[in-house]
């Protein structure tokens, strides 16, 4: 049984030809897995790259108990309610210049923001609350309370105790986290590369002469944009004419290459095509209908990997031809699948509520995604209207959208100011 065959039949109510939305999610977690090799990096480096072990915290930060405003430090169990507290000013800490004087009964420290608080003080009260005079100062009444403006040591993160989990994404906070604890380098899974190409004898590449029945290939670009926004090295193999010697090589040439191949074209009825039959012939391949719109055919599985084919395979993501459906495809299966096999957390994608503008016909049965437009009306709520035609040619919706309103497999009809759900695009797009 080749792995697809097992793949399928491991999935309760699994139909190629009327698959659900959630079937291609869980089939594709079957189908790839997280990339093995790691590297170790710079801080600078690894921005976008994710987190291939846990990182234990080496040290305590902050290192020390320290203040949290410029002011003066005392102990704490002097206030009294509705009295003020005059006490003697006997140094100043400064941040990275402890104090270490001599307190005593009624002594309090100059402190600055970030300083150790001196031995014998816990509460700092800022120093725009304070009356000054000669060597003292004066705590107006109920001003501060005991332990007020008072950082612990450890309080962000302790040592010993883990401060990031593998599978992590490494974006600025989790930079500055590492940085934080001193590590100048941190181990990350090698990066993905995924090669690319458009099929289809009426697609032109870019410099091509406009001619009759032809069309430029957009497809190669939104797919280049999407990887490269996941921190994917790309390998952009152009546009492939619909031939079994072009198509064999630009498919042998890909599973050497890179992890994950995507095509875009020719996975549909059409009769000219090539396409499908180069894909059974080199790989395990399932050919599928989605119960969904838009991005109804799709081909995925492994090519390099059918009887008799030799040599490295990769994983195939064989996308339907039509502009939009390549970015909804990429977006609700694709994704999901190159994060696991980058090594990162699955990550359910967060889906805003909003109102509908409009009302929209749907059929139960399949999952539709619309191409959306949300908007915070004068009175707080939140708007979603769809960017017009809906055809999944018409790549100029989903400039004009911010997100996709996800209309469920089971959800019938949508009244106008009915609420439904939208993934917001977010800087993915
Ligand atoms: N009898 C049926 N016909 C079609 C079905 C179906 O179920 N039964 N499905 C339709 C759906 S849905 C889609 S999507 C397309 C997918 O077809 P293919 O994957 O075979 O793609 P093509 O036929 O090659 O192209 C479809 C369409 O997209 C344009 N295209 C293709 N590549 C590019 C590119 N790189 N850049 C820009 N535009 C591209 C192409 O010119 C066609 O207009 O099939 C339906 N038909
Ligand atoms: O895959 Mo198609 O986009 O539903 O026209």
């Amino acid at each position: 049984m080749s792995s697809i065959d097992q793949i399928a039949a491991a999935l309760e109510g699994y139909d190629p030809q009327a698959l659900s939305a959630h079937h291609v999610n869980a089939f594709l977690d079957r189908l790839v897995q997280p990339v093995e090799q790691t590297e170790d990096v710079e801080l600078f480096a690894a921005l976008g790259r994710v987190l291939a072990q846990d990182v234990v915290s080496p040290i305590n930060v902050p290192p020390h108990d320290n203040s949290a405003m410029d002011g003066f430090a005392f102990a704490g169990e002097l206030l009294r309610a509705g009295q003020p507290l005059r006490l003697k000013v006997v140094g100043t800490a400064l941040a990275g210049k402890a104090w270490a004087g001599e307190l005593g009964q009624d002594g309090a420290v100059k402190i600055m923001t970030g300083a150790i608080m001196p031995e014998g003080t816990d509460t700092v009260v800022p120093i725009e609350f304070v009356k000054l005079d000669g060597e003292h100062v004066t705590i107006p009444a109920d001003v501060v309370r005991p332990g007020d403006n008072r950082r612990l040591l450890g309080e962000d993160l302790m040592a010993g105790l883990p401060a990031l989990t593998r599978g992590q994404t490494l974006g600025p906070a989790a930079l500055g986290l590492l940085a934080s604890l001193g590590l100048p380098r941190v181990p990350v899974y090698r990066r993905l590369k995924v090669a690319y190409f458009s099929t289809g004898d009426e697609i032109l590449s870019l410099g091509d002469a406009p001619r009759e029945g032809a069309v430029y290939d957009s497809n190669r670009y939104t797919v280049f944009g999407m990887l490269t926004r996941m921190g994917i090295e790309v390998l952009d193999l152009g546009v492939i004419r619909d031939e079994p010697a072009a198509l064999e090589a630009a498919f042998r040439h890909a599973a050497r290459h890179a992890d994950a191949i995507i095509t875009s074209g020719g996975v549909s009825m059409g009769e000219a095509d090539h396409t499908k039959a180069m894909m059974k012939q080199l790989g395990d391949v399932a050919f599928w209908r989605i119960a969904m719109r838009p991005g109804r055919p799709m081909a995925v599985g492994k090519i390099g990997k059918a009887e008799g084919v030799s040599g490295a395979s990769a994983i195939l993501f064989g996308l339907p031809g039509n502009p939009v459906a390549v970015m909804v495809t990429f977006l609700a299966f694709v994704r999901p699948a190159l994060l696991r096999m980058m090594g990162a957390n699955p990550a359910e994608p967060v889906l805003l509520k909003a109102r509908s503008g409009e009302a929209m016909r749907k059929k139960p049965g399949r999952t539709e995604y619309q191409r959306g437009i949300v908007s915070r009306e004068a009175d707080g709520t939140l708007r979603v209207r769809t960017t017009g035609n809906q055809g999944s040619g018409v790549l100029s919706s989903m400039v004009q959208a911010n997100g996709l309103i996800v209309l469920h497999h089971q959800q019938g009809n949508v009244a106008v100011d009915d609420e439904v759900d939208v993934m917001m695009f977010d800087g993915v797009i």
